[in-house]
């Protein structure tokens, strides 16, 4: 269950307020879905495809980053976004500047959108996932009119 703690010097006053919200939270059953988002630029072509996709071209990528939970630590956070944007910067320094067709595993599966947000959701669940904080979702844009979500 989650609770708002009073900071070290809350006045006493706050008690009430604080009283009131950590009831509404344990009724509510929410959950806390944080996002960060990071980019990287890359080539790649499509096989198997029939369109221009087939041949070599790139994207500026823009990778979104979700995790969910609901309890909250001392400091009243499911998990730092400085830890959430360290991770995402990792995987997409990964395939940041490449021919994506080249690197692992896109030597082997097509380098589509969902191809990548399957495998930012699993490195990245590698590196966040805890038990009250977990990888919940990767949205892939691949230019700005086109996306896919990848949920667990
Ligand atoms: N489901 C998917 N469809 C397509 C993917 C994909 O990864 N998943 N990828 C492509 C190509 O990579 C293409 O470069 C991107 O297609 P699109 O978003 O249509 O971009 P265009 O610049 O080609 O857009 P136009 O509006 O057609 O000019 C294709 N499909």
């Amino acid at each position: 269950m989650n609770t708002i703690a009073p900071q070290a010097d809350a006045s006493s006053a706050l008690e009430p307020i604080l009283d009131r919200l950590n009831k509404q939270l344990a009724a509510s059953n929410g959950q806390f879905c944080l996002s960060v988002t990071v980019d990287f630029a890359a080539a790649h072509q499509l096989h198997g495809y029939e369109g221009n996709c087939a041949r070599l071209h790139g994207h500026n990528w823009k990778i979104i980053v979700e995790v969910t939970g609901q309890k909250l630590d001392d400091v009243g956070m499911v998990i730092d976004f400085k830890a959430m944007k360290k991770a995402a910067r990792a995987a997409a320094k990964t395939l940041d500047h490449q021919f994506l067709n080249q690197i692992e595993p896109f030597d082997r599966i097509n380098p589509t959108a969902e191809h990548i947000a399957v495998w930012f959701f699993v490195e990245l669940g590698r590196m966040l996932n805890q038990p009250n904080a977990r990888v919940s979702a990767i949205t892939v844009w691949e230019n700005d009119y086109s996306a896919v979500t990848y949920r667990a």
